[in-house]
């Protein structure tokens, strides 16, 4: 089904369809207070609570959808952003940006060859047959480096190439290493650090929609923010307190009340990011006790 002619005030928001990117892109709409109506194929959300409509995709035709205007912005690996906008940009197009990075979803995209060659540099690969799903990004760090190699373009098992006798090495996203181990390959170079990202055209949108976007990126930056919060509890004596306080992590100034009838203070702080057991354990040495890490529902300052 096409999605239903939509007033051009209504913003638009391409999202992988499944796949990796899919429902934490969802969740954090969600986070953001998006709620929304699916159509029957479930390829199109009406959005409900605010005029903002999803479209339901494959990753790789995000940056276009951007381009031609169909979609207003788009959540996608920095990965098929940069590939796809550098192919758009030879084309004539305007260039999309990254509007916000989301933290998740990373991964590199490496250069790799056998586990048992020797890697003296970008300069070896001269000649040489490359597999790769990324012809693009892998062509302008070759043109970066000086090297002339040929270029072997396959959608996917990039990396059983070398052993068909198609490429004699690939390029390829890797996140744990452990698809590249199992075909005997070893990264060698990182040529992109990929992660999800809001992609976005270079310019304000019109109609209206760059108010809409403003206000849904705002909450999805708080939702973020708040995604990453936790409030730090715990109690020292008095005489301690010298010893406790340096060890507190990064976040906002701690609050010390003093506890009726024992000469010590409860703390509490906000914390961005997780608090390690490690760190626990350093501020119990220090004579801290009852310690305890919450997670944050809401906040307003
Ligand atoms: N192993 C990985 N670990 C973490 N992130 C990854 C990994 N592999 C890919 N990604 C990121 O997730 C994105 C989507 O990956 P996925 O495998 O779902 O894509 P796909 O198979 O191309 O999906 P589609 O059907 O939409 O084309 C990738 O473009 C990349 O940004
Ligand atoms: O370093 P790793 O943790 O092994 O991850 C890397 C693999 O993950 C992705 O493939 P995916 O699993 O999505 O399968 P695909 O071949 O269908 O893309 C990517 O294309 C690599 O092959
Ligand atoms: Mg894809």
């Amino acid at each position: 089904m096409t999605p239903p002619a939509q007033p051009r005030e209504r913003l638009r928001i391409a999202l992988q369809k499944s796949g990796r990117l899919g429902d934490p892109a969802r969740e954090l709409l969600a986070a953001g207070g998006l709620t929304w109506r699916e159509s029957r194929d479930r390829l199109f959300l009406y959005g409900e609570s605010l005029p903002v409509d999803l479209l339901l995709v494959r990753d790789d035709d995000i940056p276009g959808l951007i381009t031609d205007g169909v979609c207003d912005l788009g959540i996608v690996g920095r990965n098929v952003l940069v590939e796809n906008s550098l192919a758009l940009g030879a084309q004539g197009h305007r260039p999309l940006v990254e509007w916000r990075q989301l933290g998740w979803g990373r991964c590199s995209l490496d250069v790799a060859i056998g586990e048992d060659e020797e890697w003296t540099g970008p300069q070896q690969l001269a000649g040489l047959r490359i597999a790769t799903s990324y012809p693009q990004i892998l062509g302008r760090w070759l043109r970066q480096e000086g090297v002339e190699a040929q270029t072997v373009v396959l959608n996917g098992s990039v990396e059983i190439a070398p052993r068909l006798g198609q490429a004699d090495l690939v390029c390829d996203l890797v996140s744990t290493g452990g698809t590249l181990r199992a075909n005997q390959l070893r990264p060698v170079t990182t040529i992109l650090d990929s992660e999800a990202v809001i992609a976005g055209p270079d310019q304000r949108l019109e109609d209206g929609r760059q108010e809409i976007a403003d206000l849904l990126l705002g909450r999805l930056d708080g939702a973020m923010q708040l995604k990453e919060s936790r409030l730090l509890m715990l109690r020292a004596a008095r005489p301690v307190l010298d010893q406790v306080l340096p060890l507190l992590p990064g976040g906002h100034e701690p609050t010390l009340t003093g506890v009726e009838g024992r000469d010590e203070v409860a703390i509490q702080m906000l914390v961005h990011g997780p608090v390690s057991w490690a760190k626990l354990e350093d501020l119990k040495r220090a004579g801290a006790h009852n310690l305890m890490v919450l997670p944050v529902e809401g906040m307003l300052a």
